[in-house]
């Protein structure tokens, strides 16, 4: 089987001597064109180092990232890193912000059809009304929407997703989740998917991925979301797959802390596992 994307175990550590930081161990993924994955844990263990070594943004201490067959080497546009913060320039419209992407891939395009290509793209993430906007002009969601149509707009073959929702509130995050899925099934592009939220994860993705806490964090089983697609985020709650699968990726992220707290008594959190509400039809 080929796959679009492997980590082959990739380590990666920062620092050196006594300042050296065990931060990603032995790390092993392969995932198949048109996937999409999630990974989830705790903050702090590694999620980002891991989606910047796969976008080529990092190089890994150890192992190998392999893009379609070919080691990576660095950041290439057929991998489209999507980051939680937006990173917009302040000073540039919508379209000046999607237009910096397209004028970057497609710079051999005669002016007019680059524009067609940042409204197509603009327009993908529902801005059009905004694309003159400048990103202290929209909300949170609107300018990670941006941040998705930049992205998008370098027709990569994987999006790479760091934390994309988790600065927006609850509404803002259950449509572009939404979104996200649409805009996954209609470009049939691969999608991996960092999460803190094991309900996002369930919701959106193909398989789910704990990853285990650090130093030396390394992945968890892949679990398999067959629940059938589209899924219904009002409906979800009652899908015994979805109980299941939810209780188990929990179950395997608090025994970690638990594993983790029996080295170090100074933390008594864990997972925050809320109850599942009687879901509104
Ligand atoms: N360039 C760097 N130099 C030194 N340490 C780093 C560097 N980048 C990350 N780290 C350390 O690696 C660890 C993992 O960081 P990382 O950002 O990958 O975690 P994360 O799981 O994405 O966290 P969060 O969910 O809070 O964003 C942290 O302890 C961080 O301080």
């Amino acid at each position: 089987m080929d796959y679009i994307l492997e980590l082959n175990n990739v380590s990666r550590h920062f620092g050196e001597k006594e300042n050296r930081a065990e931060i990603l161990k032995d790390i092993n993924l392969q995932i198949k064109e048109g996937e999409f994955v999630a990974i989830v844990g705790f903050s702090g263990m590694g999620k980002s180092t891991l989606i910047n070594l796969m976008g080529g943004l990092l190089e890994p201490s150890e192992g190998e990232v392999r893009c379609k067959g070919e080691a990576v080497t660095g950041p290439a546009p057929d991998r489209g890193v999507i980051f939680q913060n937006y990173s917009l320039l302040p000073w540039l419209s919508v379209e000046g912000n999607v237009g910096l992407a397209v004028n970057q891939i497609h710079k051999d395009k005669p002016k007019h059809e680059r524009k067609a290509l940042i409204e197509k793209y603009v327009d993908m993430v529902s801005l059009t009304p905004a694309i003159h906007q400048k990103p202290k002009e929209l909300s949170g969601g609107m300018r990670q929407r941006v941040s998705v149509a930049r992205a998008l707009s370098m027709d990569p073959d994987i999006l790479l997703m760091d934390e994309p929702l988790s600065a927006l509130d609850a509404l803002t995050r259950s449509v572009l989740q939404d979104q996200i899925i649409n805009i996954w099934k209609s470009t049939g592009k691969t999608v991996v998917l960092i999460t803190n939220d094991v309900d996002e994860g369930i919701y959106m993705a193909d398989r789910i991925i704990p990853i285990t806490i650090g130093p030396n964090a390394t992945l968890g089983p892949s679990y398999d979301i067959n629940i059938p697609r589209p899924r219904n985020q009002k409906t979800l709650n009652h899908n015994e797959q979805y109980r299941k699968l939810r209780a188990e990726v929990i179950g395997f992220l608090n025994e970690e802390k638990r594993k983790e707290q029996l080295n170090d008594t100074t933390d008594s959190s864990s997972y925050p596992l809320p109850a599942i509400e009687p879901a509104v039809i």
